[in-house]
């Protein structure tokens, strides 16, 4: 049986990635993971290659967390196929019982991200998981919340980086992307 390998699979995923200019406002390239995500080949390449990376870059990581919402493709998926828990960071008001809170910008706007105060136990290593990298402001804003309730971020995995946005440069935690643009 031929295997093929990870570049291979990159590719794959990266041709069915969806391109949609000024979406959700005019001047923005909005770089689309639903393409890839009806495409079952590239769910199942996608998922291969996302737990391949976290498997050799954290084999300690104890937490998923997955961003509201196109972060939550990944979290529980990652999660299971890990053995590991996962928790989502939620826009405001969604969240039952005591959760932190912290306002952020992204590319097109501003928002609130919540985390429940129990979703991580104090010292718990976690990996932040999203769809995209812009300008940075919902990852920093995700590892200050982890923070906030005494998890330790190891790493932050996205699957698609706009690099000329700089938004690495923003965060204080390893930062990888499957996808540069
Ligand atoms: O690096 P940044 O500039 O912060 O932008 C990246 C964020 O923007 C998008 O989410 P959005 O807030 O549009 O929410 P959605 O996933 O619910 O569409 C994307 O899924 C990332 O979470
Ligand atoms: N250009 C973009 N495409 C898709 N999601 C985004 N989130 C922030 N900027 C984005």
């Amino acid at each position: 049986m031929s295997q093929i390998s990870a570049e291979d699979k990159l590719d794959y995923v990266k041709s069915k990635i969806g391109e949609y200019p000024n979406f959700p406002k005019e001047g923005i390239l909005f770089r689309d993971i639903f393409g890839a995500l009806t495409d079952p080949k590239a769910c199942v390449y996608l998922r291969d290659l996302l737990v391949q990376y976290i498997r050799q870059s954290q084999p300690e990581v104890e937490v998923i967390v997955g961003l509201d919402s196109r972060g939550f493709l990944f979290n529980l998926l990652l999660a299971t196929e890990l053995g590991v828990g996962c928790a989502p960071i939620r826009k405001k008001g969604k969240l039952a019982g005591e959760v932190v809170s912290v306002e952020y910008q992204l590319e097109y706007g501003s928002d609130t991200f919540e985390l429940q105060r129990t979703a991580i136990q104090p010292g718990q290593k976690v990996v932040i998981v999203d769809d995209l990298l812009a300008t940075g402001g919902s990852l920093l804003a995700a590892s200050e919340l982890v923070r906030k309730v005494g998890g330790v971020v190891l790493e932050s995995l996205v699957v698609m980086e706009l690099v000329g946005l700089d938004g690495r440069k923003k965060l204080d935690c390893k930062v990888h992307s499957l996808i540069k643009y």
